[in-house]
């Protein structure tokens, strides 16, 4: 693989690097270890090990992370189905371990789909405090949605908005903020090829400028003595160390926290680089800053390559945006790197910025979200038949479909932001009933409801009901909805009818 990465990039890492270079070169002809991370909103790492056909390899900055062998299927397994676990880039893992959340806080992750990160987020929160999830993609944000759902998440909403959009609303408000920022992918090049040619038309000159953008929006929501983690899978310091330099200039409340590198450094993580084009012209004050960031690199870690920087807010009021410094801080990035340019391969200069896209003004194509003062009659009467306990909290109706909203999530926030999901996901309400959602099923445990059937994971019925076919009970079972569920993790409803059960697995989840 060495042999096929850019010329342009070879020549860069080895400015970068020196005498370490060989070794970064050879580690390219090695295979990308995959790895998982275990959802401890619904299993423990113990419990996992216990009854999963995969070894425990942990990952040394992710007590939930394992290193995968090379002929494990993670992703065909039922388990997958049941959301006991999310396949994910080891190095991946490292910034929501720098985001120290506690179970409480408010957490925004900014850039978030697939989700990941924000999977990883709510396995902290443990369904306390508010996870939102902002993603600008409209494909992307339907991945991210599935994810959440997949993992039982109950305490999150989804927008698909700018971070400009969304610091309207969210000022000053949450105690954590991931800014896991889009950029060149220089880190993932081992990984996945196709990168490459993205890097080709879009490089760090291109990301460099959206990226600060998008941290001086995260600032403007983050309470007095909060914490940014300000992630990239890119090597160019550019979309790194130059990024944080410059949003440091702008925010002076901020300061790298120095603990994840001293925590990190003897698992093979450095620090920052010192030598970038325009670096002698920022400050010694910025510069033990910037050296204070955490680097992944391949040849010194098991895992792609990574960046992560943890601001820390210290004051005891966020300062209002310095919107003419910002500007001016986005602008400077914005001058292209010399030559850069030049030397891409067909490098578009006129390629309209990603954050310059436009999310939907209103909750475009939806309905209106509706807080209700009770719920509805016939979901009250599903909850009532089906659930041991009751469900309590603040019900919104967005068209038919009905949500709990996130306890700390102010009411009415999503008016005129595009909102894809204002909370968990229950149900659809139909003329005079209610159809629970897979989302709610997955998000309940097996005590939490009255009835439920569970099967081994390598059974036949398992694999009929995530095909979407009918079951036959064993014994005789009165009409309406089963939990069903595989080693006693629920993976959806069945209704019991006429002696059958008839599947209400989500159809675009269905194996075929
Ligand atoms: C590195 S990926 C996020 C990966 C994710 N955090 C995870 O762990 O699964 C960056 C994301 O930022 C999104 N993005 C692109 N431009 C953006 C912008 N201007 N503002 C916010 N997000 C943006 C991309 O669509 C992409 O999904």
């Amino acid at each position: 693989m060495a042999a096929r990465l850019p010329e342009l990039f070879t020549q860069r890492v080895k400015g970068w690097l020196g005498q370490e270079f060989e070794s970064f070169l050879a580690s390219y002809e090695e295979s990308p270890r995959a790895g998982l991370r275990v959802n401890s909103l619904k299993i423990s790492v113990e419990e996992l090990f216990k009854i999963a056909p995969f070894d425990y390899d942990p990952i040394p900055w992710c007590p939930t992370g394992t290193y995968l062998q090379e002929d494990d299927r993670p992703g065909k397994h039922p388990y997958y189905h049941a959301g006991l676990y999310y396949i994910q880039e080891p190095s991946a893992m490292l910034p929501v371990e720098l985001l120290d959340v506690q179970p409480g806080d408010k957490v925004l992750d900014l850039c978030a789909a697939p989700g990941g990160k924000t999977t990883q987020i709510a396995g902290k929160l443990q369904h306390t405090g508010l996870l939102v999830a902002n993603e600008i993609h409209p494909d992307r944000v339907k991945v991210l949605v599935r994810n959440l759902e997949l993992a039982g998440v109950r305490q999150a909403a989804v927008f698909q908005e700018t971070p400009d959009r969304l610091a309207d609303k969210f000022a000053g408000f949450f105690d954590r903020i991931l800014v896991d920022a889009p950029c060149s992918g220089e880190g993932m090049f081992r990984k996945d090829e196709a990168v490459i040619r993205s890097w080709e038309r879009f490089g760090a000159e291109h990301y460099a400028p959206l990226q600060l953008q998008i941290l001086h929006d995260a600032a403007r929501m983050l309470k007095p003595g909060g914490r940014i983690v300000y992630s990239t899978c890119t090597f160019n310091p550019k979309e790194n160390e130059e990024v944080i330099a410059a949003f440091l200039e702008a925010h002076k409340g901020f300061t790298v926290a120095s603990q994840a590198l001293a925590d990190l450094s003897p698992h093979g993580a450095c620090g920052g680089l010192r030598d970038w084009p325009g670096a002698e012209e920022v400050s010694p004050n910025l510069r033990e800053e910037t050296d204070k960031v955490v680097r992944l690199w391949p040849h010194r870690v098991c895992g792609e390559g990574h960046f992560a920087a943890v601001l820390q807010h210290t004051g005891s009021v966020v300062e209002a945006p310095h919107a003419a410094a910002a500007a001016v801080s986005v602008e400077r990035l914005a001058a292209a790197e010399p030559g850069a340019s030049l030397e891409r391969k067909g490098h578009r200069k006129s390629a309209e910025p990603r954050g310059k896209r436009k999310a939907g003004k209103e909750t475009a194509g939806r309905a209106a979200a509706e807080a209700l003062t009770k719920l509805p009659d016939e979901a009250a009467a599903f909850f009532e038949q089906t659930l041991a306990e009751p469900i309590r909290g603040t019900w919104v109706q967005f068209g038919a479909n009905l949500y709990r909203m996130p306890d700390l999530l102010p009411e009415g926030i999503w008016e005129g932001l595009k909102t894809v999901r204002p909370g968990w996901f229950v149900g659809y309400m139909k003329p005079n009933r209610f159809d629970p959602s897979t989302a709610l099923a997955l998000a309940l445990t097996r005590s939490e409801v009255r009835r439920s059937l569970s099967f081994g994971a390598g059974s036949a019925e398992v694999v009929r009901y995530l095909k979407g076919e009918t079951l036959l009970p064993e014994q005789p079972m009165d009409k309406g909805y089963v939990l069903i569920c595989v080693d006693g993790y629920p993976l959806g409803w069945a209704r019991s009818q006429n002696g059958i059960l008839k599947n209400d697995y989500l159809a675009a989840w269905r194996w075929t």
